[in-house]
């Protein structure tokens, strides 16, 4: 453990609960991230200061409520920012597996712009308020996350809660602690959650190996919500933003499908395993032809002059 006093852990209180090299390693890591949150900090609070009219977001709330929360400036310079880092490169690669899913699996694609432009027409652009007519657009989406997952969930155990060598039923006794499956994990194992199983689990997803919308589809067409969807964690670090995400996806596959068509190239066939794995997984780059599927000049019009968040 840390000795008090130390500069960065005296502004992370937190970090007292760490082990020292983890700390070492964190303190490198985000040194840069930090120093660009704090401008970037510092701008909102300049704009604010100059009356520019700030919209509610999650920077002004945090500090509306800092003193509630007890948290400090580069507490919440690091919650405000954690977001950012959290929320980009993670939805950036989900939409990029739509992308590449669209150009591979033509006929599931068709279906959904089929159903776009049944509801929505093309006069005007899709919006939320499509979200309950579109569940082709969810089901894309959700297949797409099944189909190659952006995360691998990996935790490692700090305690087991007793330190001594027990049976399993005596530890249950001991601590009267629930195991995962009958399973003594020991403290400081690394456990991996493998999401890619799980998602393909032959069980909840028939012919897990097809890529097919339906493995999200009800009787009568609608998402069927009995499914869990393991792409964003599960237990207490589950993701926080799973909800913006899901809007963020839904919106932006919703546009795309209304706008476009995604055609693989034949010179340059995608390799929709070539990715590398990490924490979050690491898209290779691989090229699909866009074709418009509306006329350009009326999509510019629609986007300059509809009230749409995405302008
Ligand atoms: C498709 C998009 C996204 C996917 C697939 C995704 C997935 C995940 C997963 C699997 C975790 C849990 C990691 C773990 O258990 O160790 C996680 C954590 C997190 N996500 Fe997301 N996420 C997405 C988008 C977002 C967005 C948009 C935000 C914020 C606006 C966000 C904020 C966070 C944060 C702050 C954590 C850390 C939570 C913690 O450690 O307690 N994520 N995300």
């Amino acid at each position: 453990m840390l000795p008090v006093g130390n500069g960065w852990v005296d502004r992370f209180p937190l970090l007292r609960f760490l082990p020292l090299p983890e700390v070492i390693r964190l303190h490198r890591y985000h040194r840069e991230e930090m120093t660009l949150l704090r401008s970037l900090l510092d701008a909102v609070r300049k704009r604010i200061a100059d009356n520019d009219a700030v919209p509610p977001n999650v920077v002004t709330r945090l500090w509306a409520k800092q003193q509630e929360y007890n948290i400090n400036d580069d507490e919440l310079t690091y919650l405000a920012g954690s977001m950012f880092g959290a929320g980009s490169d993670t939805t950036a690669l989900a939409l990029g597996f739509v992308m590449m899913a669209a150009a591979l699996f033509p006929v599931e694609w068709a279906r959904v712009k089929a159903q776009v432009d049944e509801v929505v027409g093309h006069s005007r652009l899709p919006t939320f308020e499509d979200f309950g007519e579109l569940p082709l657009v969810s089901a894309f989406i959700l297949e797409s996350y099944r189909w190659r997952p952006v995360f691998r969930i990996v935790r490692r155990v700090i305690s087991n809660g007793y330190e001594g060598t027990v049976t399993l039923p005596q530890f249950q006794k001991l601590t009267g602690k629930c195991l995962q499956n009958g399973y003594l994990i020991p403290a400081g194992t690394t456990v991996i959650g493998n999401t890619w199983s799980i998602m393909r689990d032959p069980e909840s997803f028939p012919n897990p190996e097809q890529f097919s919308m339906d493995h999200w589809l009800g009787p009568d067409g609608k998402v069927c919500d009995e499914l869990k969807v393991f792409g964003f964690g599960y237990g207490r670090r589950v993701c926080p933003g799973q909800h913006i995400a899901e809007r963020s996806l839904f919106i932006n596959t919703a546009l795309m499908s209304w706008a476009f068509d995604f055609l693989e190239d034949p010179s340059a066939p995608i390799d929709s395993m070539g990715f590398i794995g990490g924490g979050v997984v690491r898209i290779l780059p691989y090229k699909v032809i866009i074709q418009a599927r509306q006329d350009r000049d009326d999509i510019e019009r629609l986007l300059k002059t509809e009230d749409v968040p995405y302008q």
